[in-house]
């Protein structure tokens, strides 16, 4: 059976999941997919790193105590030997999920280009190399005849950028707007219910929600990322993130909330880019209080909803999980899949 070797770079709640579907589930879905999936590189800034071409013991991986690393393992180091083990890992996939940098995406846009310039496909959660650099490294895995997939940048595991590229295909989308971070509307849901924001952004951490940096989150910095995605892939714009006006919830008090819905409105952290008459392309990052009537007000939690402005079909809505480490895992999952079909093409293509 045909097989996929993963480097995964940087284990924390994304790729702890993958491994673990991996482990658990790898067997049942080589048979419904028609590929192995096998782990052979780790690294980590906490755990240092692991190449073992063979093939890593993910049982063994998982029983490390707290504060250990992989120093003393065959093929361990207790330093995260991040660009030795993307240029000589024996993966054919690289997997990015190191903390999102949203001024100049480092060193997540240096790891993914090594990996391409290597020879290996890429997939990542990771939204600074997509927003910051995605076309040039599009162009480098083009030149390297390998794939750059990055689903989970936007809406989690949510097929957003997918939906848009293969199922929307025919019609002019003119604009996206929608509900893209799962922290901030999880936090906003929780101070409705009488939390404070301190304590919700909490709740948001342990779940899963939140960046390493929530405030990313809370202040739009996330939203901007993912806004510059979906008008750069969907609305074919080429913008950065300092085309996007932001103002994240932070300065939205309970009081605002309670007299919100006094009003039969509820607050919502909306980000949306349009195209104008002239071509040119306007985006934003806002909290805006919708009425209860407004299909976005009843997306609640962790849940994500985009909505398409097209001109044949006039608004399309995608909703699910925007954030969430087994719902991100899935995104990287669903990316190898693709990986895995594109190569097949390229194969057969070549007989
Ligand atoms: N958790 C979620 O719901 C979602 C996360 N993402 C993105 O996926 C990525 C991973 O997210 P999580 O796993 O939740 O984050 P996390 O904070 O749990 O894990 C990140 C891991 O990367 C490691 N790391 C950071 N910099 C590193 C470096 N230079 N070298 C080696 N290791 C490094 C950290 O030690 C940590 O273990 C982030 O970029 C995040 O923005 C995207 C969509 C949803
Ligand atoms: N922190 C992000 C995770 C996904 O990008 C969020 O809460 O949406």
């Amino acid at each position: 059976m045909n097989r996929h070797d993963l480097a995964l770079i940087g284990f924390g709640g994304v790729n702890r999941a993958l491994a673990e579907l991996i482990r658990d589930r790898g067997d049942e879905l080589a048979t419904e997919l028609g590929f192995a999936l096998r782990v052979v590189a780790i690294t980590d800034l906490r755990l240092g790193s692991l190449m073992q071409e063979d093939g890593i013991d993910l049982d063994a991986v998982f029983a490390l105590a707290p504060g250990a690393t992989f120093a003393g393992w065959p093929g361990g180091d207790a330093e995260p030997r991040n660009v030795e083990v993307i240029r000589n890992t024996t993966a054919d996939i690289v997997v990015e999920a190191t903390f999102t940098n949203p001024i100049d995406g480092e060193p997540g846009v240096s790891h993914v280009r090594l990996a391409l310039e290597a020879g290996k496909s890429v997939t990542t959660t990771n939204k600074g190399p997509v927003a910051l650099a995605g076309p040039q490294l599009n162009a480098i895995a083009a030149a390297n005849g390998v794939h750059f997939a990055y689903e989970g940048s936007v809406v989690s595991g949510t097929p957003v950028l997918r939906f848009a590229a293969s199922t929307l295909q025919g019609l002019r989308v003119d604009a996206v707007r929608g509900i893209l971070n799962g922290t901030s509307n999880y936090v906003l849901g929780q101070m409705e219910a009488g939390m404070d924001l301190a304590a919700a952004v909490a709740e948001a951490q342990t779940l899963g929600y939140a960046e390493a940096d929530p405030t990313a989150d809370i202040e739009g910095s996330d939203v901007r990322l993912k806004v510059v995605i979906l008008a750069n892939e969907v609305l074919g714009a080429d913008i950065t993130p300092a085309d996007v006006t932001c103002t994240g919830i932070t300065g939205i008090t309970p009081a605002d909330i309670v007299d919100a819905a006094a009003r039969g409105l509820r607050y919502k952290l909306i980000g949306a880019a349009e195209r104008l008459a002239d071509g040119s392309v306007r985006a934003s990052v806002e909290p805006v209080a919708l009425p209860l009537t407004h299909p976005l007000a009843g997306i609640s939690g962790p849940t994500n909803a985009v909505s398409f402005e097209t001109d044949l079909l006039g608004t399309v809505t995608v909703s699910g999980p925007g954030a969430g480490r087994v719902e991100t895992a899935y995104a990287l999952l669903s990316d190898i899949i693709e990986i895995d079909a594109r190569v097949a093409q390229t194969a057969a293509a070549r007989r």
